[in-house]
């Protein structure tokens, strides 16, 4: 079997979306002075779509979420060249050539994340050629069905948020995520009103459900080192990218003082990458995406480096491509779920794409085992909502 060809479009939404709603998520660029809305630069309003085809009709399908057309154009200019012709099954060899053929400007960033888009289509198609699932061809199922945590509650109303954590504790769910909305250019009034939510979020799923927190990397050492021993009574499961990706010591010093356990991973990429975090002791949890990381290939060896310092490994999103990664591990507990809703952050884009994502059922996601490959198809629903290039 060889590869003939490489196609990357970019979906972008133009349809419905929801107002950006002030303060809902810090993120880095709450640090720095602006008179736009802080969140923009973090939405995920297109979608880059990878499809490989073998010379036997085989369609591989990956997906890239972020910077899709500058993604598009390193697959098409790059990385499409260096795989067309070549044995997908040489998947180790594949990769090797996109991440080294790229390495003098990729290593991290947008370029990882095209040759996730690329390495995803290959296991594709090793799954649909041998009819298997991916996760059986990781080392199978490690779970009869994964544990998910409802990952949403933008913070806006309080009100609001608590409606929305009932209505999902209702649905079975067990673990929620939340996201701070205030960092240290909101001052004390800001350090009330988080505080506030998380005892809002508290009052409704009580202390016998997992809560988690999202920083969304709109804090900085000092801020968080003054709000972990607020936190501390809330008991949260982690507290997630409180300070940007790059400032590795900063969350060895947060992670070290073990007030709160700091998770992070989903803007760090490779298997270096990670085994920077761990040698550091950065994260207490390790949040790689599929679709940045370099891949299954790259994911694979990661779990591999996780399950040796015993440091648990929730992917971040909640989309096919994490799922097969925590079903073939033990050392993935649980997976994120983003639930279906209209498109706001853009997490949401990933079910206006594609069939095939599992819905979660009592806080649970369930993968068969007689669907091969990723178990994902395009959707046709939504394409007239779509404006498709490529
Ligand atoms: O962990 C997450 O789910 C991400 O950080 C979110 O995708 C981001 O949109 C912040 O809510
Ligand atoms: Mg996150």
């Amino acid at each position: 079997m060889k590869i003939r060809s490489v196609r990357a479009r970019v979906y972008e939404w133009k349809g419905k979306t929801v107002p950006p709603q002030g303060n809902f998520c810090s993120n880095a660029m709450d640090l720095v002075y602006s008179n736009t809305e802080t969140m923009s630069t973090f939405r995920f309003h297109s979608w880059t779509v990878v499809e490989v085809e073998t010379d036997d009709g085989i369609v591989g399908l990956g997906n890239v979420a972020l910077a899709p057309r500058i993604a598009k154009a390193i697959i098409d200019e790059y990385l499409a060249p260096l795989v067309v012709g070549q044995d997908p099954w040489d998947s180790e060899y594949l990769w090797q050539r996109m991440y080294r053929a790229t390495h003098a400007w990729g290593r991290k960033g947008v370029t990882m994340a095209a040759i996730s888009g690329v390495d995803l289509a290959i296991w594709d198609i090793l799954g649909k050629s041998v009819h298997k699932p991916v996760f059986k061809l990781l080392g199978g199922r490690t779970k009869e069905k994964i544990p998910c945590y409802y990952s949403k509650l933008y913070r806006t109303d309080l009100k609001a948020m608590q409606a929305e954590a009932q209505k999902f504790l209702d649905q079975g769910f067990h673990a929620f995520k939340m996201r701070f909305g205030y960092g240290p250019a909101h001052l004390q009034d800001g350090v009330k009103k988080n505080l506030q939510a998380v005892e809002a979020l508290r009052e409704v799923i009580g202390y016998d459900n997992d809560l988690m927190l999202e920083c969304y990397m709109g804090w900085n050492l000092e801020y968080a080192k003054r709000m972990l021993p607020k936190l501390e009574k809330f008991e949260p499961r982690w507290l997630e990218e409180p300070v940007i990706a790059d400032d590795i010591g900063g969350y060895a010093e947060l992670n070290d003082m073990g007030i709160v356990p700091i998770s992070g991973g989903e803007h760090e990429f490779s298997l270096y990458g990670f085994k920077q975090l761990l040698d550091r002791k950065a994260v207490s949890v390790v949040q790689y995406d599929t679709n940045r990381v370099g891949g299954i290939t790259a994911a694979h060896k990661i779990n591999a480096l996780c399950e040796a310092y015993s440091v648990p490994v929730v992917p971040h999103a909640g989309q096919m491509h994490n799922y097969h990664l925590t079903m073939s591990t033990l050392a993935s507990p649980m997976a994120e779920y983003f639930p279906i809703f209209d498109v706001e952050v853009g997490n949401e884009l990933f079910w206006y794409i594609f069939d095939g994502e599992p819905i979660a059922e009592n806080g649970f996601l369930q993968l068969r085992d007689d669907v091969p490959g990723l178990g994902l198809t395009l959707k046709t629903e939504y394409l007239d909502q779509f404006q498709i290039t490529g």
